[in-house]
């Protein structure tokens, strides 16, 4: 499996239901560069059914949700100049999450959730996102995350 930045948040920061690579029965996102844009991957089981054949869309909500912090954090690095180890990933959480179900999510695929960084400003990052289903967009969104300290949640 790729390496996300996930994989460097500390142990109190792993255990979110949606990214924590300590939640066992979580999704374990992993967000990483694509070029210019972030991605991350997941592949929905029969039992994330909505309507027959299409994904549930609370759980495309919460894709978008983590992928979005994922991504801010990845950007803030960026931004800072910091070289990634150990676990030194600044650490986002949500402050609004924004989602518009275009057309139905086909189940049977894996899904592609791809961001773009609208705005970096002090300790808010504004991420646009497209969440794609063979290749073709089925949600899109917007995360506005903010930066907290490392000791947050502690
Ligand atoms: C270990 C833990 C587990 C962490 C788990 C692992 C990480 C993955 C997270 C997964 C996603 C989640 O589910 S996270 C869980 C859901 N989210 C939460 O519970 C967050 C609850 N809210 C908070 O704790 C706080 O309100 C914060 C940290 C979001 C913001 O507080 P703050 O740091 O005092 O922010 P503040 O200085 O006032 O504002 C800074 C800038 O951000 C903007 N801003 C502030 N709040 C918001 C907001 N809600 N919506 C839009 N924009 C906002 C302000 O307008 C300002 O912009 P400007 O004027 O500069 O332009």
């Amino acid at each position: 499996m790729m390496k996300g930045i996930q994989d460097y948040y500390p142990d109190h920061f792993g255990q979110c239901y949606g990214c924590g690579r300590l939640n066992e029965h979580g999704y374990q996102l992993k967000t990483a560069w694509d070029g210019e844009e972030t991605l991350t991957r997941f592949t929905p089981s029969a039992y994330h059914t909505a309507i027959p054949g299409s994904v549930y869309g609370g759980l495309l909500a919460s894709l978008i949700d983590c992928h979005g912090t994922g991504s801010a954090a990845l950007a803030l690095a960026k931004e800072k100049g910091i070289q990634l180890e150990g676990f030194n990933a600044p650490r986002c959480v949500t402050g609004s999450l924004q989602v518009s179900y275009k057309k139905p999510t086909p189940i049977d695929s894996t899904l592609e959730i791809r961001g773009i960084i609208k705005e970096v400003k002090g300790k808010k990052v504004v991420v646009e996102i497209r969440l794609l289903s063979k290749g073709e967009v089925c949600v899109t969104g917007e995360v506005i995350a903010i930066q907290v300290p490392d000791d947050f949640g502690k």
